[in-house]
């Protein structure tokens, strides 16, 4: 389990990380989701004691991630695949690894051969791998020490859709027998496929989070009618709160209220459904539309 309890990060006047608290529990996955430059990597960096907190602290298994005598042995990590030796093999760098944590060297083969790294790509120096195989050696340095704790910084970044599907049934597979991941991602379908749960984070700020079930039915109601000036008339006079997308409207509120709405103003609909995907990415975009660098505009009324 991980926990974060009030963490902040100033860099002069500038705060980075502004009070941010959140767990993610053990056998689930939580996704820890915002736009370039929210705070998400600056939050792993103080989890790990890469980086100093302002004020605030987090916790792994209980303790401070510096108090863990092995800390290896108890979280992976992975916050920059690139930053390995580039001058040393995968092979070597995962031998160093094992060494450091006490673990027998049959460990490495079996980790290497976890993530598809084959004998030849092992013996290539990692300034010679493409990104996708630095972030398969960089999950086989995480998974080393068989911890019960993962964080990973953009696990995905560099791995092609095949890359992607094995590391998602890895992670899938890995908090099914109990372990406990948490990965960022700026990008929300990345994240929506596999998360069990989500923290939102915007400009340093928690924005929103719970389980993906509960900001799915969040993501509130898509209605679509030929004659949208009466209906949004009507949810404007039901106190109820939508933003216009692509010629529908996405509504705060279940189908059954909006559809009531729209039968008392007399509106016939050409479709009505819970929002569900597309709902989250509009409500995520809202969320954190203050630190996004292109916004678009939006319709929203009430
Ligand atoms: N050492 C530093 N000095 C000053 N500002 C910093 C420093 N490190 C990070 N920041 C700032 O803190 C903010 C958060 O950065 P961070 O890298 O945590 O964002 P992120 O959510 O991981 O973004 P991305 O998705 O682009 O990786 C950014 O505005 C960044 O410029």
């Amino acid at each position: 389990m991980i926990k974060v309890e009030s963490l902040t990060k100033k860099y002069g006047g500038f705060t980075a990380v502004d009070d941010v608290s959140f767990t993610a529990q053990p056998g689930r996955v939580t996704g820890f989701l915002g736009p370039n430059g929210a705070g998400k990597s600056t939050t792993m960096r103080i989890m790990v004691g890469l980086t100093p907190a302002s004020s605030g602290h987090a916790e792994i298994a209980g303790r401070r991630y510096a108090d863990l005598p092995n800390p290896g042995l108890e979280v992976g990590v992975l916050l920059d695949a690139s930053a390995q030796h580039a001058g040393r093999t995968g092979r070597e760098i995962l031998t160093i690894a094992a060494q450091t944590m006490g673990l027998p060297k049959g460990r490495v083969d079996a980790m290497l051969e976890r993530v598809s790294l084959t004998p030849t790509e092992a013996n290539r120096r990692v300034r010679n791998y493409s990104l996708g195989m630095r972030q398969r050696l960089g999950i086989a340095t995480a998974l080393l020490g068989d911890p019960a704790v993962l964080i990973l910084d953009e696990p995905a970044n560099g791995l092609d859709p095949a890359g992607i599907r094995w590391m998602r049934d890895l992670l899938r597979g890995y908090a099914d027998q109990g372990g406990t991941v948490l990965l960022s991602s700026h990008l929300l379908h990345e994240i929506e496929v596999i998360a069990d749960d989500l923290v939102v984070i915007g400009q340093g700020r928690i924005v929103a989070g719970g389980t993906k079930a509960e900001l799915l039915a969040a993501a509130g109601t898509l209605v679509r009618t030929r004659d949208l000036p009466t209906l949004s008339r009507a949810l404007v006079a039901a106190d109820l709160h939508f933003v216009e997308s692509t010629g529908a409207l996405r509504v705060e509120a279940d189908p059954d209220v909006v559809g009531e709405v729209a039968l008392a103003a007399g509106v016939a609909l050409t479709e009505l459904r819970s929002a569900d995907g597309a709902g989250l990415e509009e409500m995520f975009l809202e969320l954190t539309a203050e630190t996004q660098r292109d916004q678009k505009s939006e319709g929203v009324a009430a």
